[in-house]
This record gives structure tokens, C-alpha cells and sequence, in this order.
């Protein structure tokens, strides 16, 4: 529960509380009024009782006071005998003596003072006694007095069983009020908590949410200004996409349950973790001494990795990025510490990912040279600013070029030329890339265009294509409609797709890369070998070739033989063309040749080369001059490349 949480408990309770004594108060002072009324309707209907029959035994006794007859006098009064606390009653004469009477609390009756014939009847009534003197008359001549004394009690019971039962009512209306009282305050009370947990907690995981994240570091940096030691673990689950778009959603929270359970139990005592979106969490490393300790915890969190997660039926194998920024160190509020944290996940991620990073100041200036580049970029895209180097493709058997790989190049008016290494995840992870990924297929259509009018037919071009263009669904239409724009055959055109990427989001890329087989569009793996596990896909993929990577190529002679020959056979075995890349010399050429590689690319042949270098290296093919014996290391070739 938060601590704003327990002060609405404690002001609710003492809300409660207020609430009762007022109700109480209320309670008295109208059970007071009540009590006070009831007791005046009562005396008066006693009284009014009392009168009348007194009035009846006055009249009854007339008789017996004009022939002053005591006996007579007696048994009138008899017929009061019966009333109710009734203490004292006596016939006077006129002259006040008494006729005849009777007590019974030893005290005569004779006490009100004497009534005058016209009084209607005199009642005197104190806390404790009713006295009545009524006139006893004959002929409209008054001729005595009756004299009543009645004793109060009975007209004090009935008030008293009134204020027991006011009480006992009003007791249990003021019980009752406090229980439905304290059982609403229990129902706000859960209402209020559960408001809390929703607001501060991710009900996937239980953990705190983005908004306890916020608040709480805030208050910490806050709170201990320059003192605050602390450090902020920034943490992306990589290819969390791929595992929810394969498994499902459900299956992906499961996933993140178990990263969740993970994390704290990694965790320190006094650090606290937070799912601060999809599949990025937050740890906060309190306290945090040195840069040091920020290393062992980035370890020891990679570590949390190592076992395989078990989630449907599957054993996943998941890894995390990490950016770790350190306060006061690197920043002292909020903003500018997550910023950083930020920019080192963001590192980590360009490192390969599976790994942590600290902060360091120069990571901004590289953040801001990629932001520099990005707006370069958009601008080089509106001002059509970019261009294709075209490597030629050489098939080993046969000697002939049946293609050319299409690779973007930026000659940047004041930066030079900038490397499609640098540019292009620039654009993948600005989305610049769709609009950059089409502008090349266009381009390279138009140049295999251009070329087919010139007579110069039968070969193909290839272009990279990112894995975010595979997220394009209107992909296939666009390259049918560019075509046909182009009057070129589907075969023409190669679709080269990096293997690390294909993989990281394979069932929804398969689905598309099958519509564009099914038009006749060729599809290659590029880099192969540097995935992560690509023979199991590799068998699904609707493939026409596969690209060895310039690296294996490198390696020979060495360890890059038994790579490449393995390679190679595998490929053979699932009817794939091979093409080994970045072949440099003829010891490595030989040595593809004789383990049966389909065709070659690299340095040896020809460096990527402007169009019209391109041109002119198809019309010396088409001459019939041996293009290897004839390859000069392009010195003309388009700059930008490795
Ligand atoms: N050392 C050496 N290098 C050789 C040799 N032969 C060719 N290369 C270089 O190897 C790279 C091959 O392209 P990649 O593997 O597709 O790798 C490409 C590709 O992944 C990406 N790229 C280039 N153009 C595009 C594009 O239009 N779209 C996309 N999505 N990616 C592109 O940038 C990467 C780098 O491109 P480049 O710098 O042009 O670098 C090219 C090429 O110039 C050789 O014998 N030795």
C-alpha cells in the first residue's frame, strides 16, 4: 500500500468515527425532545383521566355531604379505591373539615388549597404528586370539596418503559448505522486499494508499474538531492515480438511472468524492479556506490538468462539488453538519468544485443550524430540524393554473370560518402527504411530496364531488403506494379534477405516471402551462417539461394573451408543455389570452385560499380571477354562501400 493510500485509510477511519459520535449526539438530543414531549401528553391524558373520574365520584358524592353522611361519604370514595396510585382521597365540608376519606401513604389529602365553587376544579401536579380539589355541588350550590392525592409512578413507568425502549431502538439504529457504516468504509477501502494496485501495478507480472516507477525515483533523486547514491537498470527483452506473434499473447505474458521472477531474484536488498512497458523493465539499484557494483549487477542479471524458459511445450532461449545509468554520477534528476540508461540500452542493442552497457558521455554525441543522420537522410530521400553500385555475380561453372547486387550508396555533399553499414540501421530504426527500400527497387528495375533496351539481357539484380519491409504487406503489389511498370520478367529480380533478421520474426515473414515466390520473385539468404539457429527454418523458407558470408570466405584457406564445404552440401541437399560472397583471391575462389559453390562475388571479380561502370562491364561480358581475367579492382567504383 502506498503512503498516500494509508493517510485516505486513516482519514477515512476517523471520518467513520466522526461520523458515529455526531449520529450519537443526535440520537440524545432527540430521544431528550421526545422524552420531554411524551411525558406532557402523557401527564395531560393522565390527568384528563384522573379528572373524570374524580369528577364522577364528586358528583356521586353530593348526597352524602348534605346529609352529612359519612358512611354515605365513604362509599362514594370506595369507587376510587381502585384507581392507580391512588395515595389519599377525602369528602371536605364546606368549612374544610373532613366528611370522610382514607389514606394510604399515612399523609391526608387535605393538602391543595381549598377550591372556590366556580373552579372548574383545581390540579396541582409537582415531579413527584397530582393533587385535584374538586367542587362537590348540588343545584349549582357548591357544597363541598373532593380532595384527591395521586402518586406519580405510574406516569413515570409508562415515560421510563418509553426512554428503555427509545434507547434500546436507538441503540440498535446507531449499532446498526456502525456496522453498515464500517462495512461500506471496508467495501471504499478495498475500492481504494484495488484503485491503488491498478494504478501503480502491471497485472501481468506484479510488479510496479511505469507510474510507481516515475513517481518513486522521482521522489528518491528528489528527496536526497546529491546524496542519492543509486543506479538505473533499463532492460529490453530481445525478440520479445517474435514470441508473441509465433506463440501468442497469452504465451507472451506467461513469458514475461517468468522475466519478472527472474529479475527479483537477482534483485539486492533495498533495489526495487518495474515493468515499465511491453517488454522493457526497470531496476533501480539502491544503494549504488560505484560503476563497479553497476557491472556485477548488469552480470548478474545476464546470468538470470542462462536457463531456458520453459513456455508451451517450448524451451525458449531469451536474452536481454541493458543499459545502466549511475546517479549523481551521470545525472542527478529523473529525465536526464532514464535518458541516459536509455542511450546505453540503446548501445547495447547496436553492440548484438544480450549484453549490458554503462553510460558514458560520448554515447550522446553518437546519439546526436545519429539523429544528425537520420534528418540527412530524410533529406537525401526527398532530394532523390542516393544511388545503386551494382556488384557483379559470376557463376563458377559456367563463367557467365547472371547478376548483380544492387547496394545503396550516399555520397553526402559535406560528409562524403557514408557507408549503407551506417545508414541503414539509421534508417531501419527510424522506419525510413520503407520509403529507402522501395526507392532502391525502383531503381534497380529502372537500370535492368535500361539495360534490356540496350540488348543486355539474361541476368538478374539483387537488392537487400530489410526485415521492417517485410512488415509491409503491400510489398508484393508494389514490386508486381514496379515490374510491370518495367516491362521486366519476376525472375529478374532477387529479394536478399539478411538470415539474423528473417529469424526474428519468422512466421509472419515466411507468410509474405511465400506471395513473393508465388509471383516468380527470387529470394535469397544473405550472411548466412551468422544467424543464431537458421538450419531449423531453413527447410520452410521458400528459398532459391543462399549467400555465404563474406566472413567464412575470409577464413580461407583456414577454418572457413570445412564451414563453406559444409555449408555448401547442405544447400545442394535442399536444392539451393550457393553464392559465396566477398571473394577476394583465387586460392579462395579455387577452393569454392572445387567444393562444387554455384557463383561467387567479391573483389576478385569486381567491386560494386556505378551504373554506367556496370554498363560497361555487361557490354565487355557480352563481348566475350573473360570477366575474371579481365576484373581491375575498381578504382571508379561508387564510394560508400567497404
Ligand atoms: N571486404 C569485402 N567486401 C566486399 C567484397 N565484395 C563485396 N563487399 C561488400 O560486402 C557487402 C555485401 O553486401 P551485404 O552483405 O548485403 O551487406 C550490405 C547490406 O546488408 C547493407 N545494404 C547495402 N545496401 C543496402 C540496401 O539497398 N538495402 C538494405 N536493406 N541494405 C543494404 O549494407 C551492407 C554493407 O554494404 P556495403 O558496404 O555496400 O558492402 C557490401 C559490399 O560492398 C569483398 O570482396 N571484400
Amino acid at each position: 500500500m502506498t503512503g498516500s493510500h494509508a493517510q485516505m485509510g486513516r482519514l477515512g477511519r476517523s471520518a467513520t468515527t466522526t461520523s458515529v459520535v455526531t449520529a450519537a449526539a443526535a440520537l440524545l438530543v432527540a430521544g431528550a425532545l421526545i422524552t420531554t414531549l411524551q411525558f406532557l401528553t402523557l401527564r395531560r391524558d393522565f390527568v384528563g383521566d384522573i379528572r373524570a373520574q374524580v369528577g364522577a365520584t364528586a358528583a356521586n358524592s353530593a348526597g352524602a355531604v348534605v346529609f352529612d353522611d359519612a358512611e354515605a361519604g365513604a362509599e362514594a370514595l370506595a369507587a376510587l379505591r381502585a384507581l392507580p396510585g391512588l395515595r389519599a382521597a377525602a369528602i371536605l365540608r364546606n368549612d374544610g373539615t373532613r366528611l370522610s376519606g382514607f389514606e394510604r401513604d399515612g399523609r391526608a389529602a387535605e393538602a391543595p388549597p381549598t377550591p372556590r365553587l366556580t373552579d372548574a376544579g383545581l390540579v396541582r401536579v409537582d415531579l413527584r404528586e397530582l393533587a385535584i380539589a374538586e367542587p362537590i355541588a348540588l343545584d349549582g350550590r357548591r357544597v363541598g370539596t373532593l380532595v384527591v392525592r395521586m402518586g406519580l409512578d405510574r406516569l413515570y413507568g409508562r415515560v421510563g418503559s418509553f426512554v428503555l425502549m427509545f434507547l434500546l431502538v436507538g441503540l440498535g439504529a446507531l449499532a446498526l448505522s456502525v456496522l453498515l457504516m464500517s462495512r461500506m468504509r471496508r467495501q471504499v477501502h478495498s475500492a481504494e486499494l484495488q484503485l491503488d494496485r491498478m494504478a501503480h501495478y502491471d497485472p501481468i507480472t506484479g510488479l510496479l508499474n511505469r507510474n510507481a516507477f516515475n513517481a518513486q525515483l522521482d521522489a528518491r533523486l528528489h528527496d536526497r538531492g546529491e546524496d542519492c547514491r543509486l543506479g538505473l537498470l533499463l532492460l529490453d527483452v530481445d525478440g520479445f515480438k517474435t514470441v508473441n506473434d509465433t506463440l501468442g499473447h497469452h504465451q507472451g505474458d506467461a513469458l514475461l511472468g517468468q522475466i519478472a521472477a527472474r529479475l527479483r531474484a537477482a534483485l539486492r536488498q533495498g533495489d526495487t524492479v518495474y515493468r515499465v512497458g511491453g517488454d522493457e523493465f526497470a531496476i533501480v539499484l539502491v544503494p549504488l556506490e560505484s560503476a563497479a557494483e553497476a557491472d556485477a549487477f548488469g552480470r548478474r542479471v545476464l546470468a538470470q538468462f542462462q536457463q531456458p524458459f520453459p513456455v508451451a511445450d517450448h524451451e525458449l532461449h531469451i536474452t536481454v539488453s541493458c543499459g545502466i545509468g549511475l546517479a549523481p554520477r551521470d545525472a542527478a534528476d529523473l529525465h536526464a538519468l532514464t535518458s541516459h540508461a536509455d542511450t546505453a540500452l540503446y548501445q547495447a542493442k547496436r553492440n548484438g544485443r544480450n549484453g549490458f552497457e554503462l553510460f558514458r558521455p560520448e554515447m550522446n554525441q553518437r546519439n546526436e550524430q545519429r539523429l544528425r543522420l537520420r534528418a540527412e537522410l530524410r533529406k537525401a530521400l526527398d532530394h532523390d540524393a542516393l544511388e545503386l553500385a551494382y556488384q557483379p555475380q559470376l557463376a563458377i561453372a559456367s563463367d557467365r554473370v547472371v547478376g548483380f547486387e544492387a547496394l545503396a550508396r550516399w555520397n553526402h555533399p559535406e560528409l562524403g560518402p557514408i557507408s549503407p553499414a551506417e545508414f541503414i540501421p539509421v534508417a531501419e530504426e527510424s522506419g525510413l527504411i520503407l520509403p529507402l527500400g522501395r526507392w532502391v527497387i525502383r531503381a534497380a528495375c529502372r537500370q535492368m530496364a535500361q539495360w534490356q533496351a540496350q540488348g543486355l539481357a539474361g541476368f538478374r539484380v539483387a537488392v537487400n531488403v530489410s526485415a521492417r519491409q517485410l512488415r509491409d504487406a503491400q510489398l508484393p503489389e508494389f514490386i508486381d506494379a514496379t515490374l510491370v511498370a518495367h516491362r521486366l520478367a519476376p525472375e529478374r529480380l532477387e529479394l536478399e534477405i539478411t538470415e539474423s533478421l528473417l529469424l526474428d520474426n519468422a512466421e509472419t515473414h515466411i507468410a509474405l516471402l511465400r506471395r513473393l515466390r508465388a509471383r516468380g520473385i527470387r529470394l535469397s539468404i544473405d550472411d548466412f551462417g551468422t544467424g543464431f539457429s537458421s538450419m531449423a527454418y531453413l527447410p520452410r523458407l521458400p528459398l532459391d539461394q543462399l549467400k555465404i558470408d563474406g566472413s567464412f570466405v575470409r577464413a580461407i584457406p583456414g577454418d572457413g573451408e570445412a564451414i563453406t564445404t559444409a555449408i555448401i552440401a547442405m544447400a545442394h541437399h535442399l536444392r539451393l543455389e550457393v553464392v559465396a560472397e566477398g571473394v577476394e583471391d583465387a586460392v579462395q575462389f579455387e577452393y569454392l570452385r572445387r567444393a562444387g559453390c554455384d557463383v561467387m562475388q567479391g573483389y576478385l571479380l569486381s567491386r560494386p560499380l556505378a551504373p554506367e561502370q556496370a554498363t560497361a562491364f555487361l557490354h565487355r561480358h557480352v563481348a566475350g571477354v573473360d570477366p575474371l581475367a579481365a576484373a581491375a579492382p575498381a578504382a571508379a567504383a561508387l564510394p560508400g562501400g567497404r
